[in-house]
């Protein structure tokens, strides 16, 4: 369970100070796919950045499974992400020089988890793990940021416009290849995306105005991957 209580930030410095996140409180179940909605600058970047801990909020509580990630120094923020948190950004940032077993062992390393190439099976990748990041189309380096990302088995995968630089079709194998994955292994998922359409495969909609919380609602009825609009 994720709790957010009267998260409050602000950037900037003097007359330029603005407060980007206005007294935001939250829950979010574990296991729940949350998919975060709003206009452009609205604050949706920034509450996902302190939601997973890589930013720090000015006052208010982030709890997650009873934890105040907010009342953590910076090196025990730091261990705290590496132990539990995933992350999937627009961009892939794979490393150039390793091939896909090496990215994702990487992942798999902070865990200790030998079993990694499972989880490069399940993204699809088993014919590519000898291949650079440059020899893959954009949909495979997503699919191996998302398996670097699993193999440390965390327990919060945050993602940030995962499916921003694809195409429709790609970006529908990717959100498919995810809640799969999230269905078989039950982490909490929390996305913040531009396509409104992806909120129909989720649990929770979180729309965000402003830097407030406009609406939360749930939904009763998901779509897959191959359902929904684009
Ligand atoms: N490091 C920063 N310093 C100062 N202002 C920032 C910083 N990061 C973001 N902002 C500003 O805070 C506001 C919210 O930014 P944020 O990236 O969270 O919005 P967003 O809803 O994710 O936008 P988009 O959909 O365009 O990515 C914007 O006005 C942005 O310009």
């Amino acid at each position: 369970m994720i709790e957010v209580k009267n998260l409050t930030k602000y950037y900037g410095k003097g007359e330029s100070r603005f407060k980007v996140l206005d007294n935001i409180n939250l829950k979010i179940a574990q296991g729940d796919f949350a998919v975060i909605l709003g206009a452009s600058g609205s604050g949706k970047s920034t509450l996902l950045n302190v939601l997973s801990g890589l930013e720090k909020a000015d006052s208010g509580e982030v709890c997650l499974d009873g934890k105040d990630i907010c009342s953590m120094s910076e090196s025990e923020r730091t261990k705290f992400r590496r132990d539990n948190v995933g992350f999937i950004f627009q961009q892939y940032y794979l490393l150039p020089n390793m091939n896909v077993d090496k990215n994702v062992r990487m992942g798999a390393d902070l865990a200790s988890n030998s079993d990694y190439r499972k989880i490069i099976s399940a993204v699809g990748l088993d014919d590519k793990v000898k291949k650079y990041p440059g020899e893959l189309s954009g949909g495979e380096q997503q699919r191996v940021a998302i398996a670097r990302a699993l193999a440390k088995k965390p327990t919060v995968l945050f993602l940030d416009e995962p499916t921003g630089a694809l195409d429709e079709k790609t970006g529908r194998q990717v959100l498919d290849v995810i809640t799969k994955l999230q269905s078989e292994q039950g982490f909490t998922m929390i996305m913040v995306t531009h396509n409104i359409n992806i909120a129909e495969m989720a649990n929770t909609v979180i729309k965000v105005s402003d830097g407030k919380i406009a609406e939360v609602y749930k939904n009763d009825v998901r779509k897959s991957a191959f359902e929904i609009g684009w």
